[in-house]
């Protein structure tokens, strides 16, 4: 496992943040994304979007569970695991995300954690007070052996 650490200190940064990361994305890579209520995991994901083309305004998926948008570099799919507590047997064909050719975003992954490749990237934001968070990114499995975030964050 590899990680690192960086810190953010506005809503535009921890979006600027996302957009670096999406550089090194690749198709069939699983994103946790963990963090608190209104930390700012959408906007990570709204960064992460931005970097790889998707015009599309990224909108929390917390009643859809799956928004898909398919305009960028690759397909972004961004799920949020949070209902799934109550239902945690429910199929949502997490499989089929996982193993295509777009990037899966999971916020909530805790709830469904029997689901999720043991190779993946976990994110975690933290608030350290009103304006800064420290996000911390490790890298699980052989698929991200190759991959030097360091560079580009
Ligand atoms: N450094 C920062 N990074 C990200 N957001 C920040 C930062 N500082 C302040 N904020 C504020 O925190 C909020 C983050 O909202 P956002 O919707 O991205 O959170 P979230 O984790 O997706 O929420 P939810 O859990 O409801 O989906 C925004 O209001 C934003 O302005």
């Amino acid at each position: 496992m590899r990680e690192y650490t960086l810190q953010t200190h506005s809503y535009e940064e921890t979006e600027q943040f996302g957009e670096n990361f999406s550089k090194l994305v690749q198709a069939g890579d699983v994103v946790l994304l963990n963090g608190d209520l209104g930390v700012g995991k959408t906007t990570f994901t709204r960064g992460l979007a931005r970097g790889l083309g998707i015009k599309k305004n990224v909108k929390s998926p917390t009643f859809t569970l799956i928004r898909e948008y398919k305009d960028g570099r690759l397909p972004l799919y961004h799920m949020d695991a949070y209902r799934l507590e109550s239902s945690p047997d429910e199929d949502l064909g997490f499989d089929e995300y996982f193993q295509g050719n777009g990037v899966t975003v999971v916020e909530w992954p805790q709830f469904i954690k029997d689901e999720v490749p043991d190779d993946h990237i976990s994110v975690n934001i933290k608030r350290q007070n009103e304006d800064d968070r420290q996000i911390s990114i490790k890298l699980y499995g052989s698929s991200y052996e190759n991959r030097n975030f360091g560079e580009v964050l």
